[in-house]
């Protein structure tokens, strides 16, 4: 049984708007996804179909096995947290702490541990200090910090997050980076997330979809992704620097291992410069 599981998806707005069709998606326990795609490729319209906010208009969405129904939503959402593109979308209390606890106060918790799960989400993204603000007052990049606590605090199985770059700056980016990367090993969790920043992709997904016009037109790990140029130019993305820059040195004959991310590439080149002394 997956995680998540989509069956032949297709989605049609209403003014038959095909945003998704026959979309196969599956997401394990602890595993890092991309989903890349275009503007309007269908990204957030699948992502909305992971917790119910939309529904199928054929085939199915399984979570744990089980189709979305009334009686099982409120568990549904309760392990599977969607960031929204943005963030004002899903902010709305008077302060970022109150907004943080909604959550976890409508799961039932007591007060305790609610205050306990805020603390924690507010440190884990690095926002203790935003805690009394009034959010419609912070900046892009903060509200989409609180957005993200605020989803965490719920403590869920999948984190799903669409566009999470957005609007951040570069050590903001960075920082979300470092902070993804741990979900998974320390927390068991897996995260799903879209992104135009084919660059970011490497260092946080293991596996990599890629859709077009409504559909998934690939699937891989980002060594199998990232080969595929023409698949990639077509669809109006681009393969990362880093891998481009290591195959074009390889195709000059350069002695070099592949890679991916900055670490691992740092290690091919400084092992290919051993090898030369
Ligand atoms: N509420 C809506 N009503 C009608 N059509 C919609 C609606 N939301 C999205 N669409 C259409 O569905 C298609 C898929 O949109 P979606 O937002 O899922 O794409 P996306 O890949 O997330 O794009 P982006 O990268 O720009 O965020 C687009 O053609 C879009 O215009």
């Amino acid at each position: 049984m997956h995680l998540i599981e989509t069956r032949n998806l297709s989605y049609v707005y209403r003014g038959s708007v095909a945003a998704l069709s026959n979309v196969n998606f599956i997401a394990e326990r602890a595993s890092r996804i991309a989903v890349i795609g275009a503007n309007g490729a269908g990204k957030s319209t699948l992502f909305k179909h992971f917790n119910g906010i939309l529904k199928p208009t054929s085939g199915e969405v399984l979570i744990r096995g089980e189709a979305v129904t009334r009686e099982n939503i409120r568990e549904i959402r309760k392990s599977v947290g969607l960031v929204f593109q943005n963030p004002d979308d899903q902010i709305f209390s008077p302060t970022v702490e109150q907004d943080i606890a909604f959550g976890p106060m409508n799961l039932g918790l007591d007060e305790e541990t609610v205050a306990h799960r805020v603390d924690a989400a507010l440190s884990l993204l690095g926002i203790e200090h935003l805690r009394e603000r009034v959010p419609h007052h912070l900046s892009g990049g903060e509200k989409k910090r609180v957005a993200i606590a605020g989803v965490l605090a719920m403590e869920p199985q999948v984190l799903v997050l669409d566009e999470p770059t957005a609007g951040l700056d570069p050590q903001g980016v960075a920082s979300l980076v470092e902070f993804v990367n741990t979900l998974p090993q320390k927390y068991g969790m897996t995260v799903i997330f879209s992104t135009h920043h084919v660059e970011l992709v490497p260092e946080i997904a293991d596996s990599v979809y890629v859709m077009d016009q409504g559909e998934i037109v690939a699937q891989g790990s980002v060594a199998e992704i990232f080969v595929k140029d023409d698949l990639l130019a077509r669809t109006r993305l681009d393969v990362p620097v880093i891998p481009k820059l290591l195959r074009s040195l390889r195709d000059d004959g350069v002695d070099v291992e592949m890679a991916y991310t900055f670490g691992d590439a740092r290690r091919a080149l400084t092992d290919a410069y051993e090898r030369r002394r």
